[in-house]
């Protein structure tokens, strides 16, 4: 009986991980035992740290560089690691500038297609940023290609983060969609909020599997999904295909990590790190990390996307840090800009 997987894609803060802590939760709530492979671009593992201290599911994690190029030949260690644990569906979050195609490919390879079946690929849209996507990351020729496959590889596309535009922006971000993507279903959701159930629909338990997990055509959030890839994922080529190396999904997109010194008193004010961030402009397309802030106790976690910061509490125990995600960022200064906040 082959594992379900369902590959998150979509661009930097846009809410994969959002969306994979209620897949996670769900699929417990049904007695499914998951697997995930997480990818990041930084050097630090923030989101399985997160779904680890949320839901207690084991994360096979893929660090420093993106699994559908550079660190291409780390998923199938991975998803080994994961198979060993006898999971009932596997999530690979991608980073936000992997091409989804890539990593159906590397599902039809001989050593998975026996035991992996690609069930759904889901793209996520940042509403309030990605109709300037185009032409703010046009020097990223790669870059916008892959954003195109991440619309186009999709079987469901959620454009989320929708309270934070008007009505009129999603249409338009439905129109730019349909020129990659005519088919598949689009739903606008805030917080990743989907019916899950028609994602999960046939994935059973591996004590109680009879069956083939199926794709279900029951409604997410009100309306049917209309594509049902029964068959190959797009863009797929054929197995026995000699393996080409994987060209780099972006070109001009880097992470770097700092942390803070390591003196009592070292924490930062809130007001202070968000000024940081704003430093760099367009420059910084994604920050997180967990931050001790100054005068106060508690770890806090920060999240910078879309040029907006959040903050809530995390119990993270190890030494604060934040990873900086960026377009051209420059790392020199942006650690010497860093050291001088504590200087
Ligand atoms: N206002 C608003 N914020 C959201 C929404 N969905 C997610 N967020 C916030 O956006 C930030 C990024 O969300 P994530 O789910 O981590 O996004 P991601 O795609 O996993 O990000 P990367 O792992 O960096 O690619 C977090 O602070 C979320 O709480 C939404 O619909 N509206």
């Amino acid at each position: 009986m082959k594992i379900p997987v369902i590959i998150l894609s979509g661009f930097l803060g846009s809410g994969k991980t959002t969306l994979l802590l209620t897949l996670l939760k769900e699929s417990k709530a049904r007695g499914l035992n998951p697997g995930v492979v997480m990818n990041e671009l930084g050097k630090r593992d923030v989101d399985g740290y997160i779904l680890q201290e949320h839901t207690g599911t084991s994360v096979e994690k893929l660090l420093d560089g993106c699994v559908c190029c550079s660190r291409k030949d780390e998923l199938p260690g991975s998803l080994n690691a994961l198979l060993a644990r006898r999971p009932d569906m596997i999530f690979i979050e991608l980073t936000g500038v992997a091409d989804p195609e890539e990593i159906a490919k590397s599902l039809l390879e001989p050593s998975f297609s026996e035991r992996l079946a690609l069930h759904y690929t889901v793209t996520l849209l940042d509403a309030e940023n990605m109709l300037e996507y185009n032409s703010r990351f046009s020097a990223d020729k790669q870059l916008v290609r892959t954003l195109r496959k991440q619309i186009s590889g999709a079987d469901l596309i959620i454009v989320n983060k929708s309270d934070l535009v008007e009505p009129e922006t999603l249409w338009k971000i439905e129109k730019a969609v349909r020129k990659y993507n005519a088919e598949s279903e689009i739903v606008f959701t805030h917080y990743s909020e989907i019916n899950v159930a028609p994602l999960l629909a046939g994935i059973t338990a591996r004590t109680s599997r009879t069956a083939a997990a199926q794709r279900s055509s029951r409604s997410i959030n009100g309306s049917v999904l209309k594509r049902m890839n029964a068959g190959q994922p797009h863009g797929a080529t054929a197995v026995h295909e000699p393996r080409l190396e994987a060209e780099p999904s972006y070109s001009q997109v880097a992470a770097v990590t700092l942390t803070f010194p390591q003196a009592e008193d070292s924490g930062i004010y809130r007001e202070q790190l968000e000024g940081f961030f704003r430093e760099w402009g367009g420059s910084l397309l994604r920050a997180k990390g967990h931050v001790r802030l100054r005068g106060q106790a508690e770890v806090q976690l920060v999240q910078f996307a879309g040029n907006r910061a959040s903050w809530e509490p995390s119990r993270y125990p190890g030494l604060p840090y934040v990873v900086f995600i960026g377009l051209h960022l420059d790392e020199q200064q942006l650690t010497e800009r860093w050291s001088a906040l504590f200087g």
